[in-house]
């Protein structure tokens, strides 16, 4: 993909959309899973989105990184418009730019920590070194260990690690907590949290849990299809404050 001449201007925020609608089916029949969102994300931000099932969260996550598409509207990753983008640009992007973090690990089992991470790491342009992402983590001492001699908590680092080997400008975490009980969760959030404070990784993080919204710098709060209402926080806590 080529570089735009004024990529990585810092007036640029990480990612603009402008009246994101999506909609499946026609008709009588049609379901609205966005209406009109607007939404500009300053760059380096740790972002919360909370808000009922239903009401396009991850809808929204997906056509900011790309996994898919708006019916209308556009999408600007720095200063490149996405929704302009052919489906080779986007791999590119989603490629090199973005990781992706799920409820679920999906971590291959019959590979060491290390070893999933080196996966993405041996494909990357830019990456770290696999052992690096898994001490960012705090997985140092459990590099050789296989995903089932692992906890929950510490298969969802592995995750994390893996998203970040390549040293992507974007985190998207979709409810990295939500199988996880509150001790295991505030640690993931800490490894979240630590690769947003010190690789300066802009991170969205999903959840159901209004509790998690202390530690954002901005959380945007989802109904229906639309952004309610977005809170900037001044003084965001740390991970390991939270209680639920
Ligand atoms: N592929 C699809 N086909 C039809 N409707 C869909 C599809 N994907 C999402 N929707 C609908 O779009 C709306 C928004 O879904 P979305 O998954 O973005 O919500 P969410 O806030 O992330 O929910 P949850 O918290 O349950 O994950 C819902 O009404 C959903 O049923």
């Amino acid at each position: 993909m080529e570089t735009p001449i004024n990529m990585n201007r810092d007036d640029h925020p990480a990612f603009r959309a402008e009246q994101l609608t999506k909609f499946y089916g026609s008709g009588e029949s049609r379901v609205y899973a966005l209406r009109g969102v607007d939404l500009e994300v300053p760059r380096g931000e740790m972002v919360v989105l909370l808000g009922p099932s239903g009401s396009g969260k991850s809808t929204l996550l997906n056509i900011l990184g790309g996994l898919d598409s708006p019916t209308e509207g556009r999408v600007y990753f720095d200063s490149w418009e996405l929704t302009a983008f052919d489906d080779w640009h986007l791999t590119k992007f989603r490629r090199e730019y973005v990781g992706f973090v799920f409820q679920f690990y999906n971590l291959i089992p019959s590979l060491t920590a290390r070893e999933n991470v080196a996966l993405v790491t041996e494909i990357a342009e830019n990456p770290m070194a696999p052992e690096r992402a898994l001490e960012l983590v705090g997985l140092g001492k459990r590099m050789d260990h296989f995903p089932a001699q692992l906890s929950g908590g510490e298969q969802q680092r592995v995750a994390i690690a893996r998203a970040i080997a390549k040293q992507p400008r974007v985190l998207f975490c979709d409810e990295p907590t939500g199988a996880l009980d509150s001790k295991t969760g505030i640690v993931v959030l800490e490894a979240i949290a630590r690769v947003n404070r010190e690789l300066g990784t802009t991170a969205m993080v999903i959840t159901h849990n209004a509790a998690i919204a202390a530690m954002a710098d901005r959380v945007l709060h989802m109904a229906d299809g639309q952004i309610q209402q977005m809170e900037v926080n001044s003084h965001p806590c740390d991970p390991h404050e939270l209680s639920w």
